[in-house]
């Protein structure tokens, strides 16, 4: 099996207001393809491991392979191309700057990541929107899109630099069940069209029970 994501041996200590150890060696790793969902009790963990991942936190001992690529220890410059090449955020609130257009929403990780003519960067952003069946709201003010829409304009945008992992705290936290079934079918959709990896925080049973594979988190370790 063909790692993307891999952690070994991760902990974490939280020294302020009391020291905590708030991971405890966390060892796992998600294979190309595979939609895993992250599930534990409220303070076990989930979003402080999900910061670590994602490269923003990189205040703990351990390893965090991606790609087989190790990212521990690498300079600020190079997280952040990293964390904008490879990996796709969706969030419980979807931070669509309101005054933009969807399609200039869409654009905007790849403008950062400077790779492409702006021409190309639309032509692909259009791509997306189409492939999430929103290409008709591409002009529109993300403020005037609904919120099941904004969520999906989000995926879209986490996907404009064909990342190798997906990854969403809470993604479906918002939406009402149909919102949140359809969110699950797209998700579904990229891991098996595409290839593409998904970890996803959830509090939503069965949004994970739908998943290929539940991480089950409990007091700062991964319990099955
Ligand atoms: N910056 C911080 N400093 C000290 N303690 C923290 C900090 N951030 C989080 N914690 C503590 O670490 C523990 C884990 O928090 P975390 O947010 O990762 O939990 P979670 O599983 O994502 O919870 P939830 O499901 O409620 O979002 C909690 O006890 C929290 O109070």
């Amino acid at each position: 099996m063909e790692a993307v994501l891999k952690t070994k041996n991760i902990n974490k200590y939280f020294k302020k207001p009391v020291p905590f150890h708030v991971l405890k060696d966390i060892n796992f790793q998600v294979n190309k393809g595979e939609f895993a969902s992250i599930m534990g009790k409220s303070g076990c963990g989930k979003s402080t491991l999900l910061y670590i991942l994602s490269t923003m936190d990189t205040d703990y001992e351990g390893e965090l392979y991606l790609n087989n690529q190790l990212i521990t220890g690498q300079d600020k410059n190079h997280l952040s191309y990293i964390r904008n090449k490879h990996i796709g955020f969706v969030f419980q609130f979807h931070y669509l700057l309101s005054e933009f257009t969807v399609l200039e929403n869409v654009m905007l990780p790849a403008k950062k990541l400077a790779e492409k003519s702006l021409k190309e960067i639309e032509f692909d952003a259009m791509q997306k929107l189409k492939m999430l069946r929103i290409e008709h709201l591409a002009k529109k003010r993300a403020s005037r899109v609904s919120g099941g829409e904004k969520q999906r304009v989000a995926i879209a945008r986490a996907l404009i630099n064909n990342p190798s992992i997906i990854m969403g705290d809470e993604p479906t936290g918002n939406l009402d069940s149909g919102n949140a079934e359809n969110v699950f079918n797209i998700f579904k959709e990229l891991s098996i069209q595409q290839g593409l990896s998904l970890l996803i925080v959830t509090h939503d049973q069965d949004f994970a029970n739908k998943t290929d594979r539940i991480i089950e988190m409990g007091d700062g370790r991964i319990i099955s």
